[in-house]
């Protein structure tokens, strides 16, 4: 028997629906969240929480928190911590906000296009850890109120059954998070707006009448890395329904831009304008595209100042560069279509902040700040587009534009890309795609290089004139490589100096004074700068300065940064003390870390080497960083490699590394090095730097054209970088993730030593191999080591999390935080962990 799930209310016209004065609506939104949760908080028992920040915490298979689960991951997974609040949770309410705009659940295409796909929503839930479940048509969820108008249920929501009157019938589903985390069989309640017929055939099908409005989902499983489903330790009901779209029905609203959680910013988006009100049209109706543009607006502008509030701002990368497009799309649009002035987008906020009062905070200054810099470079952008088409325009309209034509729109003009497909896309004109990726995949690799050189202190072309002017000699920075082994340990050479010259930022200066950050230029030094690719070394110097007492003491001053400029290395310190020019220094190098970072280089040409040998020549290197922690390699690959390419390769790599070759240099004429087979990037080699040539293995290169040896290395990295002097000190090295970047060109992180051992002690607990899953490791634990703060049950619920509940893996990363203080505890964690696992 079905019952009657939802009654529609009489459809109001669409007029009175936009009427920005008319009568108000029969059931304000916020009334609507409030049933919502006083239902199931009152009725049925369930605790009432907060919604989370849109920011995912601490889960990095997310972007954004995209639905009202995600933050009870820990519970579904069984690894919450048993003393936390949470972990006392059994049946729960709330009003999560959600932004779908990136990864698995992304919505942004559909944004303005129809009346019910947002990028920020709030989506209503309510769940059972392990209390309540389905039991055939048995479990029901009621949830109904009076109306004003004669105390009528307008909601009453039976999860066995629909009215096909009204439901457009429940589609069975899977539903998953993201691509890893809980999940489980879902059912979907579909309304149509329409009503009294069968629109089960319109179910799923982008119809904009039948439209999903409540997800039942019945978690039991979780999607692990490598695809396959883990049944959970308990069942769970998690439940999502969008506060939007029920409003919408419950307000008679087939577009959810007519309930009063829009009209009120559509209004005022009119007022910043120069558009006339808006008319709800969608399609070919709604010519020029204004009526997009008011929907895509005020959608922005709500995701975008949720989104600031939870400290996600515009920006370069993940989340923040998603926003940043966000931005943009808005700015756009109010400025090319909706014909508003610079600052209108700014100036929606204070209206949405006052609609979305708990959530959102003082963020009006930072978007007007963002929205006119973002605008001040459209404005120059669609100039420069309306020169283009206006050139073009008539017959000559160009069916194809080239790449370079779209990455200059990009790269010079500040268009994101997507933004510039789209515009060609609305013309009717295709860019060659392939060309278009090349260039971005090129692009990313420069500009990665180059972000860890952008923020520092550096040596502008008056002050480089400057110091040739009086005469300060180019730095001599040969005893970076004046390294060598004795009984199997690296040892390097001290190195004291003269500071030369002080730069500080703006000038050269004679003395700086405590506080003041400056790039010292000395006569000599052993660090290594920044460059091509490879960290620059870290460490200290020392000064002997005169104190008030007139006692001598050394006072240490950290470098923060090493960069090369014209032949000068600038180090990079905030004084603590005053520093002048003909100060006597002692320098003193971080040797682990300078070991990590020539054990990644060498290990990365290895890497190269090992990467033609098992796939052939074809191969070649795109780019390459190497730091402390890791080395990332970039190479153009037809596909992507298979796992037993991948294991073929790391056997390769570490074959040589066990053989424990000798690493050769030599230095030798450019022209000589030319001559040598199989030497590499000769053409990369610095003019006023001699070639020199460097090769592991069993031949040893010499001028006169022997072949080079096992492994050939590079000819630049020889002279500008640091490369062991043997290979065994590499000792393992795995490769914890390859992807490719765009087609054909991929990228692989690789770990070496005991991370690479620690990598692999998690593959084989998780059985895992090669996968994301070490990578995960990588990226989102060991770097906490170095976060004093955190306790040692965060180490052990972090990696919990990250590898699916796995109590070895607790364990495991219980060892690997022998660096924080708390291990103890961190096992103690650990232990408690998987009795609690064993005990269920
Ligand atoms: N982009 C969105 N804007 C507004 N509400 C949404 C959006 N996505 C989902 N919802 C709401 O959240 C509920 C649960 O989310 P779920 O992941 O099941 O939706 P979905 O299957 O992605 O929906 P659709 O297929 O309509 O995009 C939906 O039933 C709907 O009410």
């Amino acid at each position: 028997m079905l019952r009657l799930p939802f009654r529609r209310l009489r459809p109001l016209s669409a007029a009175s629906g936009r009427s920005f004065s008319g009568l108000p609506p029969p059931l304000p939104a916020a009334q609507v969240r409030s049933t919502f949760l006083d239902f199931f908080r009152d009725k049925h028992g369930h605790l009432l929480v907060p919604s989370s920040p849109v920011r995912p915490r601490g889960d990095p298979s997310l972007l954004f928190v995209n639905a009202g689960m995600n933050q009870f991951k820990p519970i579904f997974l069984g690894t919450a911590d048993p003393r936390s609040e949470m972990a006392s949770y059994h049946r729960v309410v709330n009003s999560q906000k959600c932004v779908r705009a990136g990864g698995k659940h992304n919505d942004l295409e559909d944004v303005g296009r129809d009346g019910y796909h947002h990028t920020f929503f709030e989506m209503l839930g309510n769940w059972s850890f392990g209390d309540y479940f389905k039991v055939g048509g048995a479990l029901y969820c009621t949830w109904s109120r009076p109306t004003g108008e004669g105390g009528a249920s307008v909601c009453n929501c039976v999860m066995s059954g629909g009215d096909p009157r009204h439901l457009a019938g429940p589609g069975d589903n899977f539903w998953e998070m993201g691509d890893t985390g809980p999940c489980g069989p879902c059912t979907e309640i579909h309304y149509d707006h329409v009503g009294g017929r069968d629109a089960r055939t319109l179910v799923n099908m982008d119809s904009p009448d039948v439209v999903e409005i409540w997800n039942l989902v019945f978690i039991q499983y979780n999607r692990e890395v490598d695809q396959s489903l883990r049944l959970l330790p308990r069942f769970s009901v998690d439940t999502g329904m969008g506060l939007e779209r029920l409003t919408g029905v419950l307000q008679g609203r087939r577009s959810n831009y007519d309930t009063d959680l829009f009209t009120p910013l559509l209004h005022a988006i009119q007022q910043r304008s120069g558009a006339g009100p808006y008319a709800g049209r969608t399609g070919t109706a709604d010519e020029g595209q204004v009526d997009l543009a008011y929907r895509v607006v005020a959608d922005h502008i709500r995701t975008l100042s949720v989104c600031i509030a939870d400290g996600v701002h515009p920006g370069m990368s993940g989340a923040e560069l998603v926003l940043r497009r966000i931005l943009r799309r808005a700015v756009r649009f109010c400025i090319e279509v909706l014909k508003a002035p610079q600052g209108a987008l700014a100036s929606l906020v204070p209206t949405v902040t006052y609609m979305l009062v708990k959530y959102i905070s003082h963020n009006a200054s930072e978007l007007g700040e963002s929205g006119r810099r973002t605008g001040c470079s459209l404005v120059r952008g669609f100039c420069f587009w309306f020169w283009f088409w206006s050139e073009w325009s008539g017959t000559n309209c160009p069916v194809c534009v080239s790449a370079s034509v779209a990455w200059s729109l990009h790269r010079d003009l500040g268009f994101p890309l997507d933004l510039v497909d789209l515009m060609l896309a609305e013309r009717g004109v295709q860019v060659d795609r392939q060309e278009l990726d090349r260039l971005i995949a090129e692009n990313q690799v420069v500009s990665e290089q180059q972000a860890g050189v952008s923020s520092r202190l550096m040596l502008d072309v008056l002050s480089l004139a400057a110091l040739q002017r009086v005469g300060v000699p180019h730095t001599d920075d040969s005893l970076k490589y004046a390294y060598r082994l004795e009984d199997g340990r690296y040892v390097f050479p001290a190195c004291h100096a003269t500071v030369l010259a002080l730069f500080d930022g703006q000038a050269l200066v004679p003395e700086v004074r405590e506080g003041q950050s400056c790039g010292v230029i000395l006569d000599r030094t052993c660090f290594y700068s920044e460059q091509g690719g490879q960290s620059h070394d870290r460490g200290y110097f020392t000064c002997s300065c005169l104190q008030v007492s007139s006692v001598s003491q050394d006072v240490l001053f950290p470098v923060e940064a090493v960069h090369r400029a014209g032949g000068y290395v600038v180090h990079q310190v905030t004084a603590v003390d005053s520093l002048k020019t003909g100060d006597q220094i002692q320098l003193h190098l971080d040797q682990a870390h300078r070991m990590s970072c020539m054990v990644k280089h060498t290990a990365t040409h290895i890497l190269n080497f090992a990467l033609r040998k098992v796939l052939g020549s074809a191969v070649s290197q795109r780019g390459s960083h190497v730091s402390a922690d890791r080395l990332r390699f970039d190479c153009s690959i037809k596909g992507s490699l298979s796992s037993s390419q991948l294991q073929q390769v790391e056997r390769c790599v570490n074959d040589i590394i066990s053989a424990n070759q000798i690493v050769h240099s030599q230095e030798v004429p450019l022209q000589t090095a030319r001559t040598i087979r199989g030497l590499r990037t000769v053409d990369e080699v610095s003019p006023d730097s001699p070639p020199c040539p460097v090769s592991a293995g069993v031949s040893r290169p010499c001028p006169g054209g022997l072949t080079a040896g096992v492994s050939q290395l590079c000819l630049r990295c020889a002279y500008i970088f640091s490369h062991l002097l043997q290979t065994g000190a590499i000792k393992d090295l795995v490769i914890v993730s390859e992807k490719q970047l765009v087609k054909g060109i991929s990228r692989i992180i690789a770990v070496t030593g005991r991370d690479a051992v620690r990598v692999s002690n998690v593959n084989d607990i998780t059985g895992g191999g090669v996968t994301d899953l070490s990578e995960l490791l990588i990226c989102c634990v060991l770097p906490l080591q170095d976060s004093p703060a955190l306790a040692a049950s965060d180490w052990a619920v972090a990696l919990c999390q990250h590898l699916g509940g796995s109590a070895g893996g607790s364990a495991l990363v219980a060892q690997g935080t022998g660096s924080s203080s708390d291990i103890t505890e961190a096992l103690r964690w650990a232990e408690d962990f998987a009795c609690q696992k064993t005990q269920r």
